[in-house]
Parts: structure tokens; sequence; C-alpha cells
């Protein structure tokens, strides 16, 4: 990969290696940020109404579609930010030109594109951020959210740095959060509906576990933890087809020995999760999609690595997804609500 040496981890053993007992030098960021503060257990449960009102959307949005009377979605920043956010995926995406710079003369018109996306970011977020920061700023506003992830951007220290953040910088760490939280979900989501494809008995056995625990009601995430199989349903899917097979790339900071080899600072170590997840040292049939193998008496999940690396969806280590908690919740009320209301 032209000057970048990599190492691709694609071994159980190996990964517990790096990630838990050297994770101090695979990780260039510190365990704690303002994405980790908001959202810890205790924050993520203060946004309980907003899920609430986006599941609502979610599923008029899908009766709306369903009955394609096309009617206008009054929707319209949200849908342009997803589709800026799309470009932005697309943009970031690794060129030839980015490992053989010399290259880069041929790919002119991608250089120029990168740079107008940049741009029309800028111009679509950064209105929001100032409107964000004027409610702040005026004691007399009441905000409609008492706390969000923006509102501990204005005031970070930067490491060697007497300013905050500029606004085009805020705008880069509000799209990463955005990305990071949703392209995911909404990945694992479509997983879930093409596994329902496949197998409608997966889908009958969910939806008749949602009517015994819940009856006639809406269900809400009070009532996700009370449904085993949805619980089951929703690891398998995570094992079986992480919304991520390449995790994001790890540098290292110093020198350092690997499975006795030694690998310089700097390096860039990928960790491919196919290598794991279909190891049949780790899993029985790990080619087949069974939600069964976690109920009673089964096989365990591990997800934060406690026992030893088994299935690591959300990395683990000091880069674990700080989103994690909040993305089970997530994943499970959509596909949840969605059996429920078309099953
Ligand atoms: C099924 C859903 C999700 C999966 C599978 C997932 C997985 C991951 C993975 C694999 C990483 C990379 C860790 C690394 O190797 O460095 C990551 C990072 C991250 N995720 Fe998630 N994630 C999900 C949902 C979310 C949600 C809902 C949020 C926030 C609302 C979120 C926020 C983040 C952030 C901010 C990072 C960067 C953390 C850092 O660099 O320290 N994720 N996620």
């Amino acid at each position: 990969m032209g000057a970048q040496t990599m190492v691709f981890l694609s071994q159980a053993d190996l990964v517990h290696e790096a990630l838990i007992e050297k994770g101090q030098v695979f990780a260039t960021r510190p365990p704690e940020n303002s994405t980790r503060n908001t959202l810890s257990t205790s924050k993520f449960h203060a946004f309980r109404k907003v899920r609430v009102t986006a599941m609502d959307k979610l599923v008029d949005r899908s009766k709306t579609e369903a009955a394609a009377t096309g009617g206008a979605l009054d929707e319209k920043t949200i849908e342009k930010i997803d589709d800026m956010m799309k470009k932005v995926l697309m943009t970031i995406h690794p060129r030839l030109d980015d490992f053989l710079p010399l290259l880069r003369p041929f790919f002119l018109k991608q250089c120029k594109q990168a740079v107008e996306v940049r741009q029309h970011q800028i111009t679509l977020l950064a209105p929001l951020i100032e409107w964000r920061r004027a409610v702040i700023n005026n004691p007399g506003t009441k905000p409609i959210f008492e706390f969000s992830y923006l509102d501990t951007l204005f005031d970070l220290k930067v490491e060697g740095r007497k300013d905050p953040p500029t606004t085009p910088e805020i705008v880069t760490l509000c799209s990463e959060f955005l990305n990071g939280g949703t392209d995911t979900t909404s990945t694992a989501i479509e997983w879930a509906i093409a596994m329902f494809i496949e197998s409608p008995s997966i889908q009958l056995r969910l939806y008749n576990e949602i009517k015994s625990v819940v009856g006639d009601k809406k269900i809400d995430e009070t009532y996700v933890n009370k449904m085993p199989y949805l619980n089951a349903f929703v690891k398998e899917l995570l094992r079986k087809h992480p919304p991520s097979y390449i995790l994001l790339t790890h540098s290292i900071t110093e020198p350092v020995k690997l499975a006795g080899y030694d690998i310089p600072a700097g390096t860039h170590v990928e960790i491919y999760l196919p290598g794991i997840i279909e190891d049949p040292k780790i899993w029985s049939n790990p080619d087949r999609f069974d939600p069964d193998r976690f109920l009673a008496g089964g096989e365990t999940t591990d997800i934060t690595v406690v026992t030893g690396v088994k299935m690591i969806p959300f990395v683990v280590g000091r880069r674990i997804c700080p989103g994690l908690g909040m993305a089970l919740l997530h994943v499970s009320l959509m596909i949840a609500r969605m059996v429920q209301e078309f099953e």
C-alpha cells in the first residue's frame, strides 16, 4: 500500500493482544472525550422523548411510502443533511492517489469535487451550529434540548492551542458523530430486513414474542429487555453481519511487538472481522444465521470482551464504540417496532 505500512489482524488472539493487552499503544485517542460523555448511559436516557418521536416518524414515513401516496414529507432539511452525509462518505473513500500521491494529477476532478462537498457541508451545518451557540449564549432562551453533543464542543480545549475549535472544525466533529451513529445503525436494520426476507419464520417468532409481551400496546424501550428472542436476534445480526467488516484504522504510537513480530510506530492496523466471526473454533456452524445460539444454554456474546475476543462489531479496548449502548437499544427498538407494525 504505497508508503504506508499496514497490518491486518483477522485472528481473535491477535486482536486480544493488540487491543486489550497492548491497548495503549494501539489507540491514538484518549479514552475519555466529549463524545463518550455525551453517549454515557445517563445522558442517552435523557433522549427518550426524542426516540419516541423519531420512532413514530420512522413508522409513519414507512407507512406513507408503503401506501405510495407520494405525499411531501416535511423533512427537507433532514433529507438535505442525509444526502450531504452520504456524499461526504463517498468522497472520503480511499482512492489510489491517497497511497501513491504521484498519481494525484490524474485525480484533479475528484479533488475539486471533494472541496465542493466540504463547502456544501459547511454551508448546511454552520447555520445550525451558530443557531445553537446563540441559544446557549442567551440565558433568556429556553433550549429545546437541555444538553447536546454540540454544546460540549463550543469550549473544547484543544491540546497545544489557546482557542476553541472553529465553526468548520465543529462541522467536522458533528459530521463524524452523525456518520458514526447513523450509517452503522441503518446498515444493521437493512441486514435485519434481509434476514426476515430470507427466513420469514424468524420474523414470525419475533412478531409472536412482541405480541405476547406487549399485547396491543405500542412497543417502547421499556420492553426491549423483556424479549429474549429479540435480544438473541440482534446479537446474531451483529455477529453474522456487523455493519462494518473492516473496522476503523488504528495507528500505533510507539514500536511494539505483536505475535513476536516488530511493528514500527505509525503502522496502520486494520481489523478484519470475518476471520473471527467465521472461525469454527469460536462458533458452532459459524456460517448459519441462527439467533437460537444465544438462547438459554447456548453460546455467549461477550461484546465487551471480558472472557475473550469472539465478536467485536463495536471493536474493543480504548476505542470501543462510545455509542454501543445507544446502538443496541436503537437497533432492537427499530426492528421490534417495524415487525410490530408491518408483520
Ligand atoms: C450498530 C451500530 C453501531 C456499530 C456496529 C458501531 C461500531 C463502531 C466501530 C466498529 C467503531 C470504531 C472503533 C475503532 O475501531 O476505532 C465505532 C466508533 C464510533 N462510534 Fe459507533 N457503532 C454503532 C453505532 C453508534 C452510535 C449510535 C453512535 C452515536 C450516536 C456511535 C458513535 C461512534 C463514535 C463517536 C465513534 C468514534 C469513537 C472514537 O474514535 O473514539 N456509534 N463505532
